[in-house]
């Protein structure tokens, strides 16, 4: 990094609304329409008293009042933050109740039919699942996975189901905030399957992971030419692997495909303790495979729930997703502090021609941080 260039969560925008975090009071106007960075609108002169409203409408399932409160939580701006908080806090006993389940691959793979087939089969059964996407572009391109409607045209139809898009903008710590959010208003709502779609590349996967029950990548055909590019890493998150479109002149060969990937799986270590990591095939067009990637999923949660590692998984989420907010909060009042942003441009450079050594910068930059902490105060 050089001179003044300041990492993406070091600069202005307030992601999580940490930076000075109002807690509006009761009833208290929002003084000016606002524009969140999902280019909704939070309605002018909403004020905090909606929140009871929202919180009504949202436990009876209500879609309107869900979308607003998604709107809510993506909101950008700092008073939105608080009111979301209140929001969220004065739901969390009905939350937890879903199955929330991560959905991976690479472009291709065919995860968004998949996701259609599979969450109108479970609608069929009378599940309500609400599909929400992480999308490691949107916090560089602002692009957005789900954007575009025509994706899952029928599942997005269907009453029982309910889809948003990646938030578009942001850090991907943001982004990861806002799709954890946004899972616990769907529970809240009443949706019992949580589908949380991602594309295969990066970083993504471990976000998913670490907040979903059951992580799936999807694959295709040729295990072995895929596993050249594939890192051992994202295996071993993965409780099961469906080799996808496993119809036609492709069904014999996705057979085969599935036995490789299961090899594999046999000398990784499993996702989940207790539970073997398994592939299998399916067709999102012939529906083959659909009825069991569900009946894996509750033999999952069955042999999980008894022996506690279900529980335990999301009490460990809930810790490590407190800890991920810690170090983001803490990073961007490290880079935002104005005595911090003074010196680093000189200390790299001190490094850099070999002047400095990189632990005394660091002792250097802390000081001055630490110092300024303490006279603010
Ligand atoms: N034969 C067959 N084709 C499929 C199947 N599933 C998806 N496809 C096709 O594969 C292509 C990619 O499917 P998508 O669902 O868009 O894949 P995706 O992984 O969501 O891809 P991105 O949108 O690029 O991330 C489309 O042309 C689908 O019609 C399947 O089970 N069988």
């Amino acid at each position: 990094m050089s001179g003044n260039k300041k990492p993406e969560w070091a600069s202005g925008g307030q992601e999580n609304g940490f930076a000075s975090t109002i807690r509006p009071g009761l009833g208290q106007e929002i003084p000016k329409q606002e524009r969140p960075e999902s280019g909704r609108f939070i309605k002018k002169n909403q004020s905090v008293t909606d929140i009871a409203k929202l919180r009504e409408g949202l436990l009876k399932g209500e879609r309107a009042m869900l979308a607003r409160s998604i709107t809510l939580v993506e909101s950008n701006a700092v008073r939105h933050f608080g009111q979301a908080q209140s929001l969220l806090q004065s739901i969390m006993n009905e939350t937890g109740k879903s199955v929330r389940i991560g959905v991976s691959g690479v472009p291709g793979a065919g995860k968004s039919t998949f996701i259609e087939a599979f969450g109108t089969f479970l609608c069929s059964l009378g599940h309500k699942v609400a599909v929400l996407a992480i999308d490691p572009s949107s916090s560089i391109g602002g692009g957005s996975i789900l954007g575009d409607k025509t994706r899952m045209e029928e599942l997005a139809k269907n009453p029982l189901a309910f889809i948003r898009p990646s938030p578009s903008e942001g850090t991907l710590g943001g982004v990861h905030r806002k799709t954890r959010e946004t899972m616990l208003l769907c529970e809240a709502a009443g949706f019992d399957v949580v589908i949380i779609e991602t594309v295969g590349v990066g970083q993504s996967e471990a976000i998913v992971r670490g907040m979903v029950d059951f992580f799936m990548l999807l694959v295709l055909t040729g295990a072995g030419d895929e596993l050249q590019g594939m890192k051992k890493g994202i295996l071993e998150l993965t409780d099961v692997i469906v080799v996808n479109k496993a119809d036609g002149d492709n069904k014999r060969l996705a057979m085969k495909t599935k036995q490789e990937y299961n090899q594999i799986l046999h000398f990784l270590q499993p996702a989940t303790k207790g539970w073997s990591s398994r592939a299998i095939t399916c067709s999102s067009i012939t529906k083959e495979g659909i009825d069991m990637t569900w009946n894996i999923i509750q033999e999952f949660r069955k042999i999980t729930n008894e022996t506690g590692v279900f529980q335990l998984r999301r009490r460990l989420q809930q810790k490590e997703w407190m800890h991920t907010l810690i170090d983001e909060q803490l990073q961007k009042m490290f880079y935002r502090n104005e005595n911090v942003q003074l010196l680093l441009p000189e200390l790299e450079n001190r490094v850099m021609s070999g002047k400095e050594t990189v632990s005394n910068a660091v002792t250097q930059v802390f000081n001055v941080f630490f110092e300024s902490i303490r006279t603010d105060n």
